[in-house]
């Protein structure tokens, strides 16, 4: 599955929905395995876009959560063999879908990875705070959060939050199928079942406080404070250019 949303495959609803869809089939085809990569040379994915959240649209705002919520039940919770092909920066919510896949390979070069909410002034949900504890050691994440570390490649494989280096995409994707090839042996039922025992408790936790999580959301994206942090967050990624 390539992401293909310039300039930096911002999820916006539009997008969100479309791998909601493409996950659907992947799952109804019998697939064995899905790579996840960006058609972007230097972008994996900039995360959530934040003008879904700028001045938004409450009937909208919601069907955004509730969609980013179903691609990470459909990604996290996957019958089918998951790896990320990494291929440029993953801030956030491009972190997230790379850690929710089973197996990431990033490609070598000035990208960073990691869940930087917390400089922004915000607090990463549950899920996506599981996520990072389902992928590296809970002492780490609570390091990596609190101080909204981005991690640049090499540090990234050294803490487990990447599995290997790649020199370009094809080289990363050819990785990738390495990983998924080592199951060539093993019982698809058996992999998948234990997949999801690990990945269970997770899963629990958002599925008993999905309303629960997308009014904390709501709530959020109505505070004057946080639209106004928005919009000077905004601007400074503009003024970059
Ligand atoms: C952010 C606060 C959210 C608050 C929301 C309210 C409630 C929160 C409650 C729950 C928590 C939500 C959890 C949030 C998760 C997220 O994913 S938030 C998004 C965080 N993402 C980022 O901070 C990444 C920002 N982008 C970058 O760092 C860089 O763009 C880059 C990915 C490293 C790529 O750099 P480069 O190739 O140099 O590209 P540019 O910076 O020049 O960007 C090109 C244009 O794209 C626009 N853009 C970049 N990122 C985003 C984005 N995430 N959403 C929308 N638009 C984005 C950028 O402004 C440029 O636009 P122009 O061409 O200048 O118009």
């Amino acid at each position: 599955m390539t992401l293909q949303r310039p300039p930096v495959n911002s999820l916006n609803l539009d997008l969100l929905k479309e791998m909601s869809k493409s996950l659907d089939e992947i799952a109804k085809n019998k697939s064995k395995a899905m790579i996840l990569t960006s058609a972007s040379p230097k972008v994996f994915s900039a995360g959530l876009d934040i003008m879904e959240m700028y001045k938004p649209d409450l009937k909208r705002v919601e069907e955004f959560w509730t969609t980013l919520q179903e691609v990470w039940f459909k990604l996290f919770g996957s019958n089918f063999i998951t790896a990320a092909a990494i291929n440029g920066h993953a801030p956030a919510g491009g972190c997230l879908l790379a850690m929710s896949c089973e197996y990431r390979v990033m490609t070598g070069g000035n990208f960073s990875i990691g869940l930087n909410e917390t400089a922004l002034g915000i607090v990463a949900p549950n899920w996506f705070m599981d996520t990072m504890t389902n992928t590296i050691p809970v002492r780490e994440a609570e390091y990596a959060l609190t101080t909204a570390r981005m991690f640049n490649v090499e540090e990234a494989l050294k803490v487990g939050l990447i599995d290997e280096v790649a020199t370009d995409k094809d080289d990363a994707i050819a990785k990738c199928k390495g990983f998924i090839g080592k199951f060539d042996r093993i019982p698809a039922l058996a992999r998948s079942i234990t997949k999801l025992k690990m990945r269970q408790a997770a899963i629990k936790r958002l599925q008993d406080g999905r309303r629960e999580d997308l009014n904390e959301f709501l709530q959020f994206v109505q505070n004057p404070k946080i639209q106004k942090s928005l919009e000077m967050y905004i601007q400074s990624l503009k003024k970059k250019a």
